[in-house]
């Protein structure tokens, strides 16, 4: 067990792979160019985030009795689905603006309205731009409100770009909005506003 999540944790999922789109390619490449001059950093991504932010979270965040087999072995949701069938995704950041750029193609499996994606779906992709946009800035959160406004379906299959910003920093609460274009910008799919809250360690989650 400890040998295949070992391997489970090293592979970076937001590296191209065959599923990618020729659109999600060329997306990507433009995005690493950006990185050249460190103004834009890819973010890696894992089905088990084995950082310490994750042990952070556990240690200080999660009441001991909500640690269990299930919680050791949990995998990212997002990161669970085989190559091409659910999320593809890469996201990058620009730490100076606040941003985060996720480039986005969601799979067959992702399907609600029959050729169009799922409204939860949607709101998953919007929910781990968001939130790591919040977690950049404010380190260990949790969503409290994330509102959507769906202004056209999303083609299944399809790739588009999530633009997230962080808006307002007051206390432990962290504003955050997001909206996703097409790939040449002329459509726009969705407006979000979300508020994520930095946890407080004296306030284990119950
Ligand atoms: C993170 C781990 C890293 C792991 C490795 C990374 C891997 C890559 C992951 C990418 C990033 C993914 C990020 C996903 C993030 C989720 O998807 S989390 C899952 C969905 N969210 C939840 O399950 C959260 C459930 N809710 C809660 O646990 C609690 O309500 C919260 C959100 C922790 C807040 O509780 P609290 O800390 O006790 O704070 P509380 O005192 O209630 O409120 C603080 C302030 O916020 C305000 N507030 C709270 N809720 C609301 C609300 N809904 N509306 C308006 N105001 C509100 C309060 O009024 C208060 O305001 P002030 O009075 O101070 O002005």
């Amino acid at each position: 067990r400890l040998f295949s999540s070992e391997k489970l944790t090293q592979r970076d999922h937001s590296l191209p792979n065959p599923s990618w789109s020729k659109d999600l390619r060329l997306l990507f490449d433009q995005f690493m160019k950006k990185c050249e001059d460190s103004s834009w950093k890819r973010l890696p991504s894992y089905k088990c985030e084995s950082s310490q932010r994750v042990q952070d979270f556990k240690t200080h965040f999660l009441d001991p009795k909500f640690m269990n087999e299930q919680t050791v072995h949990g995998q990212l949701f997002t990161r669970s689905f085989e190559d091409g069938l659910g999320f593809e995704y890469a996201m990058f950041c620009n730490d100076a603006e606040k941003r985060i750029v996720c480039l986005f193609q969601g799979g067959p499996y992702l399907q609600g309205v029959p050729g169009f994606l799922h409204g939860g779906a949607i709101a998953t992709i919007i929910d781990a731009t968001t939130g790591m946009t919040a977690l950049l800035a404010g380190g260990i959160v949790m969503t409290a409100n994330l509102n959507i406004n769906f202004k056209r379906p999303i083609p299944l299959c399809s790739t588009v770009v999530l633009n997230s910003q962080l808006d307002k920093v007051e206390g432990r609460k962290f504003f955050v909005s997001c909206n996703i274009h097409s790939v040449d910008g002329k459509t726009l799919y969705s407006e979000t506003t979300g508020l994520f809250i930095k946890l407080d360690p004296d306030k284990r989650l119950k």
